[in-house]
């Protein structure tokens, strides 16, 4: 579906929708224990990929109002009778191929056309270390994805450098092997907060891991454990955010407070600081979750490292296109892996709105300037939409194509930037 966007500035305030990653965990965490509630979870296409592969190992997902009620499997997935589709969802499908190393018979797992061009090797091979059999199907690594279970656990290493979800999926399942599992990560572990939320979340199922990084990380995880993951309600999500306050910190006479945003595990809360370090207007108020940015001061150029938080990297983009000086987004080759390659995405589309910038193999420089409006492509890809269409209300008579893809993650966007104020309307539907 196509949107038209217009110069706009927005006043008011908006709920920060639930964290997509926190409510993949407490879905799969749930559906391993016996009986749990989730409260406030994101519904998207994603975390419906989650609950939705939950069932076929045997959970039972009741929606009630506003919170999930789910009724677990107490640790023993059962064999699906069908191959688990995990659509556009990387989560999903790493999460939910190391579930199936716990069943005791053979999984397929498999997505959309974006999903099975993306890499899990590392995931793959550590689980035949395991004691698992795991492969593709086309030998390339991608999904589809077959899974042989009897996960037994042992001393592995893994290469943390690609994703950390290949970490956060064995650190959810080993617990629940007969022997313990001490994981090593060889190159440098990218990603790292997305851990630290799995951890937290363990921690609350009464999980016992061990983490070491005195020399190095590894993760020392004792097998023959019981989840017990009981009432939870999930937090706002700072990586949708990170649009509305960007949004608003571009334009002048904005004015917006997302509320729901508490101190949290989430790496992507650094965007309040990365707005500040280029000068806009920015309060957080922890204690009532409040988070205000008054838009009109000329933003300063930054050098952002994305590799703890690859997801504000088109968010971070856009900001440096407005920027005064040259900024540079380093650190970012794993932000090829994502539903697109997002800096091939970013370097394509960005230049048609006016924008100086160069792409290297892991790193962005961009210029910035006065943005010019454009018809762009949003690559079927919901952060590279929700990037451009922020750059829109700067730039104005601008088209943004694929917006659908909102859906993933936040499928209000449009409805929440219009209820600030901001011109953008459906064009057309795009014949898919
Ligand atoms: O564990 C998670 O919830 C996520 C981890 C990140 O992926 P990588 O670890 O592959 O960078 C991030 O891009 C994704 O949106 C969500
Ligand atoms: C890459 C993302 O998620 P996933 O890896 O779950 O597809 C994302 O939300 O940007």
């Amino acid at each position: 579906m196509r949107v038209s966007i217009d110069k706009s500035s927005i006043k008011g305030e908006v709920f920060a929708p639930p964290s997509k990653s926190y409510t993949h965990r407490a879905v799969t965490l749930a559906a391993l224990s016996k009986e749990s509630t989730v409260g406030r979870p994101l519904i998207s296409a994603d975390t419906l990929a989650t609950v939705r592969a939950s069932e076929m190992f045997g959970a039972s997902v009741e929606r009630e109002e506003d919170r999930l009620i789910i009724h677990g499997i107490n640790g023993k997935p059962n064999v699906p009778d069908d191959v688990i589709d995990a659509a556009n969802s990387g989560t999903t499908l790493r999460f939910m191929t190391a579930v199936a190393a716990l069943t005791d018979g053979i999984t397929v797992l498999t997505g959309d056309a974006s999903l099975r061009t993306r890499p899990n090797g590392p995931l793959l091979e550590v689980l035949n270390q395991l004691g698992v059999k795991a492969c593709s199907t086309r030998g390339n690594e991608r999904a589809p994805l077959v899974v042989k279970g009897g996960l037994k656990g042992q001393d592995a290493s893994i290469d943390g450098s690609i994703s950390s979800q290949f970490i956060s999926a064995l650190l959810i399942t080993c617990p629940l092997a007969e022997n313990s599992t001490t994981l090593y990560i060889t190159g440098k572990l990218k990603s790292r907060p997305y851990v630290d939320v799995t951890l937290e979340m363990l921690e609350l199922a009464g999980i016992k891991v061990h983490v070491d990084d005195s020399n190095g990380t590894r993760f020392i995880i004792p097998g023959k454990q019981k989840y017990d993951f009981k009432d939870y309600t999930v937090p706002g999500d700072f990586s949708s955010a990170s649009y509305l306050l960007a949004a608003a910190a571009m334009t002048s006479e904005s004015e917006v407070t997302v509320k729901n945003l508490f101190p949290s595990k989430q790496g992507d809360k650094v965007i309040i600081e990365i707005l500040r370090q280029m000068g806009a207007d920015i309060t957080w108020d922890k204690e009532a979750g409040n988070v205000t940015v008054r838009g009109g001061r000329q933003l300063k150029a930054i050098t952002f490292d994305a590799g703890a938080t690859p997801d504000l990297v088109p968010t971070v983009a856009v900001l440096a296109a407005v920027a005064e000086g040259t900024s540079r987004i380093v650190n970012a080759e794993h932000v090829r892996y994502k539903e697109t390659d997002r800096l091939r995405a970013l370097a394509t589309e960005l230049p048609k709105l006016g924008v100086d910038l160069k792409e290297e193999r892991d790193s962005l420089t961009i210029t910035g300037g006065k943005l010019r409006g454009a018809s762009v492509h949003g690559w079927d890809d919901h952060r590279i939409v929700m990037a451009l269409s922020i750059a829109g209300i700067v730039a104005g008579n601008t088209t943004v194509d694929t917006t659908e893809s909102v859906s993933i993650s936040y499928p209000d966007f449009f409805k929440d930037m219009r209820s600030l104020g901001a011109k953008m309307e459906k064009v057309s539907e795009e014949l898919s």
